[in-house]
Order: C-alpha cells, then sequence, then structure tokens
C-alpha cells in the first residue's frame, strides 16, 4: 500500500541469472523525507536491487512504484542515481560535466547551467567548478557524483557504494554534504560501513544472500534486537583461558551468543542481572583474574551480523 508520505515502493522484487537468484521477492517503502542505507555483506544483493530501482536492470519479477504511479515508464525522471564506480571525463571540468549531465536528463543548455552553477556551490566546489575533474580528490569527484545526480531536482536520491572508496577525509566530506542533502531530498545509499549508516540514516534495509533480513526505522530495529552485552577480559593464564573456553562453548544458560574478542569475551545475554550473577560467581569460583567487565547494549553492529549470520 503506497501511503502519502511514500516515495517509493518495491513489492516482491526478484533478479535471476539462470537458476541463481540474486534478489528474492524483496518488499520495501521508502518515505519522503527519510534516509534509508541498504545494508549487507558482499554479494548480498545491493548493487542488483539498486541497479534495478534506477531502471538500469530489468526485475526478473515484482514491482517498484515511483510516486504512485506504475505509469511513468522511465524512472530516471523522478530517481537521481551516482553509481559504485562513476566514470568521470578527466578532461572536462566539473561544471562541463554537470551541464554534460543535466543535458541528457534533457534539460535545456541554460536550465542545465542554471542548475550547475547551484548545485556546485552547494556541494562545495564552486571554486573548483573551472578546473579539470582529472585533477580534483577522491571527495571532490564524489561530491560532484552527488551534484551531477541531483542535477534535475530528483524526489530520490540512489546512491551505491557512495563512501567506500574515500579516505576519512573524503568520507567526512561526503557524509557531510549528505547530512545535508537528506533534509530536502528522499536518499537511499548502500554501504558496509555500519557506522556510517548509523551516523546519518533514519531507516535501515539488511539484505543477506538477496533476502531482506531486516528492515524498519533504525531506532525500531535497535529496540526489537535490544539485548545486553557482557564483554569480560581475563590476564593470559591457562586457568583463565580454560574457563573462558567453557563460556564460549555455549552451554550456559542465559547466553544468546558468545564471542572471542581481543582478550577476552563479548557475551550478548537474555537476563543481564541473572547472567551477571551467574558470571561473577564462576569468575570467583574458578579464581579467574579480570582485567575488565563491560555492560552494554548490542550495537548496530551486532545487529547486522546477527541478520547476516549463516
Ligand atoms: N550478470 C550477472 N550474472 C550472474 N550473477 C550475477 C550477475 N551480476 C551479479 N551477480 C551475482 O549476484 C550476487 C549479488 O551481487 P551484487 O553486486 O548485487 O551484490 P552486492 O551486495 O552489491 O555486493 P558488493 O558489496 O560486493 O558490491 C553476487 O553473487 C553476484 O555474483
Amino acid at each position: 500500500m503506497m501511503r502519502g508520505g511514500d516515495v517509493l515502493n518495491v513489492t516482491a522484487l526478484t533478479k535471476r541469472y539462470d537458476a541463481k537468484t540474486v534478489v528474492e521477492s524483496v518488499n520495501f517503502t521508502l518515505s519522503k523525507m527519510r534516509c534509508t542505507a541498504l545494508l549487507g555483506p558482499n554479494g548480498a544483493g545491493k548493487t542488483t536491487t539498486i541497479q534495478m530501482l534506477a531502471g538500469l536492470l530489468r526485475p526478473s519479477s515484482g514491482q517498484i512504484r515511483l510516486l504512485g504511479d506504475a505509469s511513468d515508464s522511465d524512472p530516471r525522471r523522478s530517481i537521481g542515481y551516482l553509481p559504485q564506480h562513476p566514470a568521470f571525463y578527466a578532461w572536462m571540468s566539473g561544471r562541463e560535466y554537470m551541464i554534460y549531465a543535466g543535458r541528457l536528463c534533457g534539460l535545456t543548455r541554460k536550465a542545465a547551467s542554471g542548475a550547475a552553477e547551484e548545485l556546485l556551490a552547494r556541494v562545495g566546489l564552486a571554486d573548483a567548478a573551472r578546473e579539470r575533474i582529472g585533477g580534483y580528490s577522491g571527495g571532490m569527484k564524489q561530491r560532484l557524483g552527488i551534484a551531477q545526480a541531483l542535477i534535475h531536482r530528483p524526489k530520490l536520491l540512489i546512491l551505491d557504494e557512495p563512501m567506500s572508496a574515500l579516505d576519512p577525509i573524503g568520507r567526512r566530506e561526503v557524509m557531510a554534504l549528505l547530512r545535508d542533502i537528506k533534509r530536502e531530498t528522499t536518499v537511499l545509499y548502500s554501504t558496509h560501513v555500519l557506522h556510517d549508516a548509523e551516523a546519518l540514516c533514519d531507516d535501515i534495509l539488511i539484505l543477506r544472500q538477496g533476502e531482506l533480513v531486516e528492515s524498519g526505522p533504525l531506532s525500531e530495529v535497535r529496540d526489537r534486537n535490544r539485548q545486553p552485552v557482557i564483554v569480560v577480559e581475563t590476564e593470559n593464564d591457562e586457568a583463565s583461558r580454560g574457563w573462558m573456553e567453557r563460556w564460549l562453548q555455549g552451554t550456559k544458560a542465559d547466553v544468546l551468543n558468545a564471542d572471542r574478542v581481543e582478550r577476552g569475551m563479548r557475551l550478548v545475554v537474555r537476563d543481564l542481572e541473572a547472567a551477571r550473577e551467574a558470571l561473577l560467581l564462576d569468575i570467583a569460583r574458578a579464581g579467574v583474574r579480570i582485567t575488565r567487565l563491560d555492560i552494554g547494549q548490542m550495537s548496530l553492529e551486532d545487529i547486522f551480523m546477527k541478520a547476516v549470520a549463516e
């Protein structure tokens, strides 16, 4: 069901290559003025999904409805798209590239030129507008890529891994820009970097082997998965190592998941009080020399790891 505040609705979206299904019956809705992160490990189907949304790849089955209008056959009119590996002409200036992108979207030269000027200023490239793209830094190129995707004032901006090829400075520049853009445009972007998703997005979608395994507002996904976490670190002696091994084998009641971490272990537990009591008693009984005991909540990274685990 499309609601008034929805920009795009995807139903049973599927992509098959011969016998291999790479996106399987995916359903989600993007709402107006919200920023959504599409998360998933390598090969989960993020790029395939994005290319279908951008109209570059034909779905095997399923429906993509844009702005409640199934009759608009060319989604490129309402969608701005930045591919994972954009191809720039190094010899063009940023301004020339923007006008070129605008002309490809059907803008007149005058309209493209006006929009180019405004957007280049918006992404902090006004001073570099007449310089060749070949001399731009990674962050500048990516900001130009985002600007060209906005040239026809799309309702939805789709970015495939916009931060993955950038150094920390470039990443910070692009994050700041997206934070600004998401105030007035609906944004969907794919990423491996969970920290970036947490810092920027309102909603998340997690794909695993082509299937959507988690979706919704970040706060709801967090609440749904809210579980206490206990981190224990010990001295590196034989007794402590043996004791930890027994906890890692996962036979203890109340422990949902136990992972080895540097110098210790990390337990996701059902009932914090019960688990803490059992743990402390066991530490005392076994004479384990702990160096750290930390109590917290599952992060988005834990939720992601849980969602994509086999
Ligand atoms: N043209 C194709 N023919 C056959 N299989 C394909 C084709 N394109 C993609 N795939 C497969 O589809 C799966 C999903 O690929 P996709 O690029 O969408 O994943 P991704 O989540 O974007 O991964 P990454 O994070 O590595 O970019 C992969 O297993 C890939 O090998």
